[in-house]
């Protein structure tokens, strides 16, 4: 995950290449006097996103710090080392995200291209992917511990850089159109059942996206969700490797004639999380995704859309994820671990 920070504050999320990156590049190509954290789990990929940064806008201000949100030690060590550093936290983008072992349905995908719902297949890739996750260390699934829990324990180490009710925050989340309801339980909201475990986390990040606004709204936290549309970085790499993607580049030209979805460059796929950056926290809306489109003609553009979710199953999440804080935290405890 990375970060990146405002002229007297700052603020942080992930980033070494993709999306996080663009969005770092955008930033300072706006205001090269802003203060940006990137937070990485790879040093030697931090040092050389550092390095990249530099070389474009070398009297930026670019820290590193290393933190892996899917280990809770290390995103405690990194809250520790963020703690000690800075006094206030403007902006954290949380946008580090794993899709493990992706499989493409290519029954359903050949069954979808004569459907009705094609053009919305196309857009959100629903049910065209399923994931084989595992267990991290902390005895969690990794795609919820990384997409969604590591984040989460982020934000509550950070609380007393990001909530000042005189000078707001903003959480800034990297979710998905891929966010699907249907894919997610709250009797089993780490996904250990399915397939679709990337599905689930980003439905997750949504619905703890609109509990920590009802939470921490009044103490000055403002949180946000966008989707980047369909980008070209590692993670879908993953799913069909780099060559394929090139094949299949003027097909997707078309699509994105049809959808606006496909912005396939990481500097469009940043587009709604630049654009979350320049608004005043009063004129957003909660309940909505911010989504990063990029028309025929390539224009980008940011559409709210809204989210397909409640207030009650939001709050009845959250009180999920405190339970799992509070059980998590007991192996923290000095003396304990
Ligand atoms: N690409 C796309 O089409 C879409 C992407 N997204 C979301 O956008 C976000 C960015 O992804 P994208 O840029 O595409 O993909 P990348 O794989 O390029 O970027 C993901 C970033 O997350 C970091 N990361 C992964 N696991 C951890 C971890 N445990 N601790 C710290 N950092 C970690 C990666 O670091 P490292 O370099 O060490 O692997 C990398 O910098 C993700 O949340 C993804 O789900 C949403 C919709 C579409
Ligand atoms: C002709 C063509 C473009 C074929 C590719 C088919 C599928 C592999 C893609 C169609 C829609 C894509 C999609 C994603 C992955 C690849 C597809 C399923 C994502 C799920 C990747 C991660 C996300 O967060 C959202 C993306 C939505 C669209």
């Amino acid at each position: 995950m990375f970060a990146s920070q405002g002229s007297d504050g700052w603020q942080t999320s992930a980033c070494k290449s993709g999306i996080g990156l663009a969005l770092c590049e955008r930033l300072l190509l706006q205001d090269d006097q802003i203060r940006l954290c990137l937070a990485c789990r790879n040093m030697q990929r931090a040092e050389a996103a550092r390095s990249a940064l530099l070389s474009s806008h070398p009297s930026a201000d670019v820290g590193i710090v290393q933190a892996d949100v899917g280990s809770i030690k290390s995103v405690l060590q990194a809250a520790k080392t963020l703690k000690e550093r800075y006094k206030q936290i403007d902006y954290l983008y949380l946008n580090a995200g794993i899709m493990p072992n992706p499989q493409i349905n290519l029954k359903a995908l050949v069954k979808g291209l004569f459907s009705r719902n094609v053009i919305s297949m196309f857009a959100s890739g629903e049910g065209l992917l399923t994931q084989k996750d595992s267990v991290t260390e902390d005895g969690l699934q990794e795609v919820f511990e990384t997409n969604v829990f590591g984040h989460f324990i982020l934000i509550k180490e950070l609380q007393t850089l990001l909530c000042h009710v005189d000078n707001p925050s903003q959480l800034i989340w990297t979710s998905s159109s891929n966010a699907r309801k249907s894919a997610f339980s709250l009797a089993d909201y780490q996904h250990r059942q399915g397939q679709e475990s990337y599905s689930s986390s980003k439905y997750a990040t949504d619905l703890l996206s609109v509990a920590l606004n009802r939470q921490y709204n009044k103490e000055g936290l403002y949180s946000s969700v966008v989707c980047p549309g369909l980008v070209m970085t590692n993670l879908t790499y993953g799913i069909l490797p780099s060559f394929f993607w090139t094949l299949l580049m003027p097909i997707m030209w078309l699509i994105r004639v049809f959808t606006n979805s496909f912005t396939i460059s990481t500097y469009n796929g940043a587009e709604a999380l630049l654009w979350l950056f320049n608004q005043k926290l009063e004129s957003l809306d909660p309940l909505a995704k911010y989504h990063s489109c990029t028309s025929g003609l390539g224009r980008n553009y940011v559409k709210p859309l809204r989210m397909d979710l409640d207030d009650a199953s939001s709050l009845s999440f959250y009180g999920k994820i405190l339970d799992l804080e509070k059980q998590i935290r007991k192996r923290f405890v000095p003396g304990n671990c």
